[in-house]
């Protein structure tokens, strides 16, 4: 329970008020509850005041349009209702308060960056809970503590959630987290108020540029995590031209780099000095200001090399010793959805992965290349109400890396999946060598029936979902069982 009081100062008209939560929310409005009202993207939550009060909000937070309304109180059947100015920037600020401040009783780490977000904080909470540690973690897969994640409906939660949520691990025991941090969130100001002791940038590339509008504006939020929020390490993809680039900008950044060539420059840095893939994995030989060691890895794809590198480097960073690291790391496995194979005895090894942007997808089919003697054969689609112009460009990959490409649905959303593969069609040399089967589960029994035993099958865009996206209505859909239907 929270005073009002403690919030907003002295009011003797808060007085008696005790609040038990926040929301955005009126539909999840309960006795007690602070109603945050703010102008949304779609719609403008201050028309749902009235329905907050009825379903028992104790108070009103609104968002006000004019400066001199700022912290005004005025009363709707007797609860009050505080206007604040330029609140969805403060919202996180407020949360924060609210529940006391939860990013300062655990080592958090957030990880942004067009790729990599969802690995890179797995494998963190992966290798702090072998180190010892009660590790949570809020992401593209869910929010929880590490191994008890539950479905979350963004990458980012909102300010509010991702207050609460912390506050919540906190109480169960968690002392770290490693969070992933998307563009929207940044804009959107969803994390302004926590307090990092590590952020990650993995890369940057093309995707959202249905949001951003423009590669500058998107590499311009992501680098608000290290420029305009409190973040006491900052570990960069030296390899990535945006990070190359920051790091000219932030001397105390620390540079991670998979080039045996790079020269450091930083004071802290880490790099890669020769790599052996094999069918299991990767084993790595680098050199750093912490020192230098051989290492094995049980993770598919050259990128993994990388996302391994920035967590290594942001655990040394925050204090661990290379022996102790060193002692663990070949425990680490691969995360969900994410170049996970899928193998059956004379039948064609089937990969399903995540890539979803252009970039993504590159690498992955590279990847899978790297463990196919016979054919690469490619599905994928690509979501709706999303970037329109990654489509061509995943086209124009997967024509270059795979061998045969079926395009498939993906999570078509509310756009019209005709539209959408007409899109991505567009960007083919040759359209007439390419298929497309909508229909996913049956684009996945082409694939599998078609392909022979030493081909391989990337299947990509939707990794670890459980459900496909038609119109607003989750349909439950899983690549993964779909490909254990048909390999058998
Ligand atoms: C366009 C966008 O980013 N919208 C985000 C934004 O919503 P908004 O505040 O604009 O919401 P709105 O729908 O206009 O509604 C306004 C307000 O009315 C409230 N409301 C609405 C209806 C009602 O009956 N009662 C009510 O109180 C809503 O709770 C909201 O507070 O703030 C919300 C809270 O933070 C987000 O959940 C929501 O994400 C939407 C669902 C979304 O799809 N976002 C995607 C694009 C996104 O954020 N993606 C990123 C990156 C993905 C990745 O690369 O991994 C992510 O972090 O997930
Ligand atoms: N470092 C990397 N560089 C390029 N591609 C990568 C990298 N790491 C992962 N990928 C590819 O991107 C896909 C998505 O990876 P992951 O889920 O870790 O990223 P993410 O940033 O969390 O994505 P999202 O924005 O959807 O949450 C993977 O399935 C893989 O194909
Ligand atoms: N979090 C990303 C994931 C996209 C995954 C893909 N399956 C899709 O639906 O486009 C987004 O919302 O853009
Ligand atoms: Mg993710």
């Amino acid at each position: 329970m929270r005073k009002l009081t403690a919030l907003f100062g002295r009011d003797d008209r808060f007085d008696a008020i005790k609040l038990n939560r926040m929301t955005l929310d009126s539909r999840s409005v309960r006795t007690g509850c602070l109603f945050v009202a703010i102008k949304g993207h779609s719609v403008d939550g201050r028309q749902f005041i009235p329905q907050a009060i009825s379903a028992g909000a104790s108070a009103v937070l609104k968002e006000c349009d004019n400066a001199d309304e700022h912290l005004q109180v005025s009363e709707q059947n007797q609860i009050p209702v505080i206007s604040y100015y330029h609140l969805s920037e403060h919202l996180s600020d407020i949360a924060d308060q609210f529940y006391k401040a939860p990013s300062q009783h655990l080592t958090l780490v957030g990880v942004t960056g067009t790729n990599g977000k969802t690995t890179v904080s797995q494998l963190l909470a992966q290798w702090a809970q072998l180190l010892g540690r009660k590790p949570a973690v809020m992401g593209t897969i869910g929010n929880g503590l590490f191994g008890a994640l539950k479905p979350a409906a963004n990458t980012t939660g909102s300010a509010i959630e991702v207050q609460s949520s912390l506050a919540d691990f906190v109480q169960q025991g968690a002392d770290f987290a490693a969070i992933e941090v998307s563009s929207h969130g940044l804009v959107q100001h969803r994390i302004e108020a926590l307090h990092f002791a590590a952020g990650i940038f993995t890369n940057l590339s093309r995707d959202h540029l249905d949001y951003h509008h423009s590669m500058e504006n998107y590499a311009s939020a992501k680098k608000r995590l290290f420029s305009e929020l409190s973040c006491q390490q900052k570990i960069i993809n030296a390899d990535d031209e945006i990070g190359a680039q920051w790091l000219r900008e932030l001397p105390d950044a620390v540079a991670v780099s998979c080039n045996p060539a790079y020269q450091p420059t930083q004071e802290n840095w880490l790099k890669v000095t020769a790599v052996s893939f094999n069918s299991q994995g990767a084993t790595i030989t680098f050199n750093s200001s912490w020192g230098g060691a051989i290492l094995t890895s049980r993770l598919i794809g050259a990128f993994n090399v990388s996302n391994l590198m920035l967590v290594l480097a942001t655990l040394l960073s925050l204090g661990y010793s290379l022996d102790e690291l060193l002692k663990t790391v070949s425990q680490l496995t691969g995360v969900c959805g994410r170049m996970e194979m899928l193998h059956a005895a004379h039948k064609p090894t089937v990969i399903v992965d995540y890539a979803h942007t252009p970039d993504a997808l590159e690498k992955a089919l590279q990847a899978a290349r790297a463990h196919c003697t016979g054919r690469l054969w490619c599905v994928f689609g690509c979501g709706g109400d999303r970037d329109r112009g990654k489509r061509p460009l995943m086209a124009q990959i997967a024509e270059r890396f795979a061998d045969y490409v079926i395009v498939t649905d993906d999570n078509p959303r509310t756009e019209d999946r005709h539209q959408i593969v007409q899109d991505i069609v567009a960007g083919f040399k040759r359209p007439e060598s390419v298929n497309i089967v909508y229909d996913r589960e049956q684009a996945i029994r082409t694939a599998v029936q078609s392909a022979v035993e030493n081909d391989v099958i990337l299947i990509a865009g939707k990794g670890h979902e459980d459900y496909q996206i038609i119109g607003h209505t989750k349909h439950h859909f899983s690549d993964q069982e779909a490909v254990k239907k048909y390999l058998g």
